[in-house]
């Protein structure tokens, strides 16, 4: 993968120099750094890796450069420098090192390609760098969410302002929705492991393949009826992933590893399922009250409270259906993390919470979804 994402690196380059209003000066460097490394050790590398990539820094004293861990991320590694330039300004940027096997369920080709034009519309930290395992971006300045405040009424209003901003970039290349396509690559992966420890084993042995196979089909018939439009997704809106300057009011979606053409209910109703929080208590939902307020300045973030009650039934079946879809999908992916992802995370855990929840939420979501389909087809 390392050789892959040089190209990559190569490429992203050469689109900024071939279109200059696109992103301004994204530099190139073929360096990797190992992940593994201790920090002490590793900060010679990432002076090295700053100093090639920024011809402005080649000559600084290594001295002028601090680096800290910003998170260990349950993907990746990301470290903030901090350089004193010698007029006596501070600059900050953040390395970020991709994590070991990522490559299996992140498409950085995808990424990287999305990041350019996510970047130049504003969207996230200033892509300012490409390297052999990872990439270099501005620093935000501002505080990360928490799984509450996301449904703070005034910030709830602002993520659904700023996702319809989002959903309304335009990424050149397929604008084919991912979403069966990466459930099915998941599934294919997901259904064929073996897992060294017996424990493990045992524990995935009691998965039903056939039966999430079923899921699949039938929610993914399901879903086609709804059409539901298509949109440059996100898909991992969680906390973790949106920042804000309070001083500024300014709210930042960040992390696009995951983001693809894709259907709007899905980044919606993965966005909802992300209420739960870091333990998954799914008692925490948003209520229907607080999905049409999110949905109102989603649709008109000009005039919200003149959204038709037609239109807020609609996208709360569509948000609600495509939710089961979200859990599906981390739940396929929560496998292949098992077996792939050296963190020390119960992923096999977390697949049957998602698939529980699932099958807990189904009847009552394929049923409403039923109805309104009936419904509307009778109007
Ligand atoms: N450009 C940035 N400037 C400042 N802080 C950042 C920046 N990017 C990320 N962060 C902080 O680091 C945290 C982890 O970042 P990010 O989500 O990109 O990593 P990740 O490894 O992909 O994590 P995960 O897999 O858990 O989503 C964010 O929640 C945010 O607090």
């Amino acid at each position: 993968m390392g050789a892959v994402n040089i190209w990559n690196a190569m490429e992203v380059a050469d689109d900024a120099r071939e279109n200059p209003n696109l992103c301004s000066d994204i530099q190139s460097s073929s360096l990797t750094i190992d992940h593994s490394l201790s920090l002490p050790d590793m900060k010679p590398r990432l002076i090295q890796l700053c100093q090639d990539l920024f011809k402005k820094w080649s000559n600084l004293d290594f001295s002028r450069f601090s680096v800290e861990t910003v998170s260990g991320g349950i993907t990746n590694l990301l470290l903030k420098v901090t350089i004193k330039e010698e007029n006596g300004n501070e600059e900050l940027v953040t390395v970020r090192l991709y994590g070991p096997n990522t490559e299996i369920v992140i498409n950085r080709e995808r990424e990287l390609q999305a990041i350019k034009y996510l970047s130049a519309a504003g969207f996230g930290a200033k892509l300012l760098g490409v390297f052999g395992n990872g990439m270099v971006q501005s620093f935000i300045n501002a505080r990360t969410l928490t799984p509450p405040d996301m449904r703070m009424p005034k910030l709830a209003a602002e993520i659904a302002r700023e996702l319809r901003k989002f959903h309304e970039v335009e990424i050149p290349g397929s604008k084919e929705p991912q979403l069966w396509n990466d459930i099915s690559r998941f599934f294919d992966k997901a259904s064929i492991l073996k897992f060294d420890d017996n424990e493990k084993q045992g524990i995935y042995k009691t998965i039903s393949f056939e039966e999430v196979n079923d899921q699949i089909v039938e929610l993914k018939e399901l879903t086609c009826l709804l059409n539901a439009p298509v949109v440059f997704a996100h898909n991992d809106l969680l906390s973790g992933n949106l920042m804000v300057n309070d001083q500024e009011e300014k709210l930042y979606l960040i992390d696009f590893e995951y983001g693809s053409y894709n259907y709007r209910g899905f980044d919606i109703g993965n966005h909802f399922n992300e209420y739960a929080g870091y333990d998954c208590d799914y008692s925490l939902y948003p209520h229907k009250d607080e999905q049409y307020h999110f949905f109102r300045h989603y649709l008109q973030p000009e005039k919200p409270h003149e959204v038709s009650d037609e239109d807020l039934e609609a996208l709360y079946v569509e948000s609600n259906t495509y939710m089961l879809a979200s859990h599906l999908y981390w739940a396929l992916w929560a496998l292949i993390q098992a077996k792939m992802s050296p963190i020390d995370f119960d992923y096999l855990g977390y697949f049957f919470l998602r698939y529980n929840e699932y099958k807990r939420q189904k009847e009552n979501y394929f049923l409403l979804a039923r109805s309104y389909l009936s419904g509307s087809r009778a109007g």
